[in-house]
């Protein structure tokens, strides 16, 4: 009696939940599975009962002194002997000897059950002794080879990741198959398993080295067991939001091309917010590369009154510096630094830069761009064009290297002989797209006191808010830079015979397409072959040499003109960079402001009767 009870007791110590284990039979009686986190709740709780129960089972047995197997009865011995003997291995957790379980029959010959068989084996188990009538060993998956049981799995027991796809329609949609019909495992979405994940530091245990340096590591994983973990979370939280969680179909024909997917407006909405535009160094005023401002020899002072009224300003439209396009030097002005309404540009108010004011936005084709915010009025000042004075052989130089995998350019010309590069340095309006039909345009001011400009936009005309911000490149006539009488075919003369020429007078004998570039290193450029999106219904269908005279054939809106069909057209056999280069709108200066003189560049001319316009105003002033 006490032999079976200690029997009992010892069945229901040596069930540690981790450590795989033969064990000998248990009884048949298949007990309802509670779910897997309520056993193990269960089990915990339940142990130390059970310890409670060994110990004085054990206790009683020692102090009768019938401890011994010879107290067994014949019959129980010969029938124990049958039965396949324990297998005793080390728990992997305790380093512990586990300890034979005697026969069940024995416990199953008690009518008084004791305490601790009120928890009920995890599983029913059947062995070859003592399977059931009609059931076949082949089935169990506990049965092991030598006859013995064995638990098929540890805690982690069904934390399931499956490797064929799932019968249920519903879950099948979860699972992405590759060519083969394989399923892509990292598309598989969790099934509903109770079993508990893995500890985060599971992995980190199982790789960690011995403590001690010379043994080897106890245990190696083929890989990385959280990353699975991970994956199978991952696909849980996104599920329905993303790619994870995508349905089959839709990831078949996103993989095959079929845009599946929808993209709505929103979507494009959300890519276009988060496109960044490369970045550049954001300047106050222009920076001169290699030079410094060239001084003037006069300085521009005009004649206005200072204002007489708290809250006027002084130097309006009819100042001369404004009407000349010359800025006023605040400190020279006789208006003051507080009233003159004719500063420099950088001084003056225009649209700030911001969500508010004027924001970059990504137009898709044509890549970043400007939009306003807010409305504006016809003739307003919105915005300056800073950047890098350079030299034009140093615009190319940078074009063939700095700039040699970029698909947009910053350059606006400057005065005919240096560009302003906004490319590395600059402010917003660097990104100010082009249009055959713009709703700005630049003009060149000059500052008081130097011989340097500055470059404005302003409205063409009133602009709502929400609008994109363009203005027309006015390409650089590059005919007038070609050489004279260079055949196309000839070799490119060499750098020591070369400089580039900047001659201001059109040639008609050069056979260079009209908007090739001859550098001073001996390097045709063609900028003349960069697709224009803008839209517009007086779209030239490129930006370059192309739009110099404005194409009569009208473009449908939103698409650009025909591509060229002939040779010639496409420019083939030329150097193609799509170098982009603008140039200003010149205002003409003499006109506007009612003075004579002519020769040399409208600018040189402008600047010219400037000098000599305020040569006069400034003796007037001081006689
Ligand atoms: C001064 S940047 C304008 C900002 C530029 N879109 C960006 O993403 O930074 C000039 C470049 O913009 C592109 N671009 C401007 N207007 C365009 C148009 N109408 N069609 C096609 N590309 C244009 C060209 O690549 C050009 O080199």
């Amino acid at each position: 009696m006490l032999a079976s009870l200690a029997a009992k007791a010892v069945t229901a110590v040596t069930s540690p939940i981790k450590s795989a284990f033969a064990y000998s039979p248990a009884p048949p009686s298949p007990a309802p599975q509670p779910p897997l986190l309520d056993a193990a709740e269960t089990r915990l709780g339940k142990r130390s009962q059970r310890e409670e129960s060994v110990e004085s089972a054990l206790t009683e047995l020692s102090e009768d002194g019938e401890g011994d197997a010879d107290a067994v009865e014949p019959e129980e011995r010969a029938s124990s002997a049958k039965k396949p003997r324990l297998a005793v291995e080390e728990d992997v957790n305790e380093g512990q000897q586990q300890l034979p379980t005697p026969s069940p029959s024995r416990s199953s010959g008690s009518s008084e059950p004791p305490a601790f068989e009120a928890a009920p084996p995890k599983r029913a188990r059947t062995t070859r002794a003592g399977k059931a009538d009609g059931e076949d060993e082949d089935d169990d998956p506990a049965l092991g080879k030598d006859g013995k049981h064995y638990y098929v799995a540890g805690l982690y027991w069904s934390s399931d990741v499956p490797t064929q796809k799932r019968s249920s329609s519903a879950a099948s949609e979860d699972v992405e198959m590759d060519e083969s019909g394989a399923p892509i495992w990292r598309s598989i979405v969790p099934s509903r398993s109770t079993a508990l994940p893995p500890p985060i530091h599971h992995a980190i245990t199982l790789l960690s080295p011995s403590l001690d340096d010379d043994a080897p590591m106890p245990f190696r994983l083929p890989f990385d067991i959280l990353r699975d973990f991970w994956f199978v979370e991952e696909a849980k939280n996104r599920k329905g939001k993303g790619r994870v969680g995508e349905s089959a179909a839709a990831a078949k024909a996103r993989r095959e091309g079929k845009g599946g997917v929808k993209t709505t407006e929103e979507d494009i909405e959300k890519r276009e917010k988060s496109k960044k535009p490369e970045p550049y160094r954001y300047i106050g005023k222009n920076v001169y590369v290699g030079r410094g401002p060239d001084k003037a020899p006069i300085p521009a002072i005009c004649v206005c009154a200072p204002p007489k009224r708290a809250g006027e300003m002084g130097c309006g439209i009819d100042c001369i510096n404004r009407l000349m396009q010359y800025c006023c030097d605040p400190k020279l002005c006789p208006c003051g630094p507080d009233k003159c309404a004719n500063p420099p540009l950088n001084k003056r108010e225009g649209v700030p830069e911001g969500k508010d004011g004027l924001r970059v936005i990504w137009t898709g084709n044509r890549g970043f761009g400007l939009k306003t915010m807010v409305p504006i009025k016809q003739g307003d000042f919105v915005i300056e064009y800073r950047g890098e004075i350079i030299s034009r052989d140093e615009s190319y130089r940078r074009v063939l290297t700095t700039y040699a995998d970029k698909t947009s350019y910053y350059f606006m010309d400057y005065d005919g002989h240096e560009v302003v590069d906004a490319g590395q340095r600059g402010n917003a309006a660097r990104f100010i797209n082009h249009s055959c039909g713009p709703n700005l345009e630049v003009v060149r001011w000059r500052l008081a006191g130097v011989e340097e400009y500055q470059m404005g936009l302003f409205a063409l005309h009133d602009i709502p808010a929400g609008t994109e911000l363009t203005y027309d490149y006015g390409w650089q006539d590059f005919a007038a830079l070609a050489p004279p009488s260079l055949p196309s075919t000839a070799p490119l003369p060499t750098p020591a015979t070369t400089t580039t020429s900047f001659s201001s007078t059109p040639t008609t004998t050069n056979t260079f397409a009209e908007s090739t570039i001859l550098l001073s290193t001996g390097t045709a450029i063609d900028p003349s072959h960069q697709r224009c999106y803008c839209g517009a219904a007086e779209c030239s269908g490129f930006l370059g040499g192309r739009a110099k005279g404005k194409s009569k054939k009208k473009a449908k809106k939103g698409k650009p003109a025909a591509e060229p069909k002939d040779e010639k057209e496409k420019g083939e056999g030329r150097k193609e960079l799509g170098f982009v280069q603008a140039k200003i709108r010149v205002v003409d200066h003499q006109r506007r402001a009612s003075v004579g003189g002519a020769g040399g560049t409208p600018m040189r001319s402008g600047r010219e009767a400037a000098r000599r316009a305020n040569e006069k105003l400034v003796a007037s002033a001081s006689a």
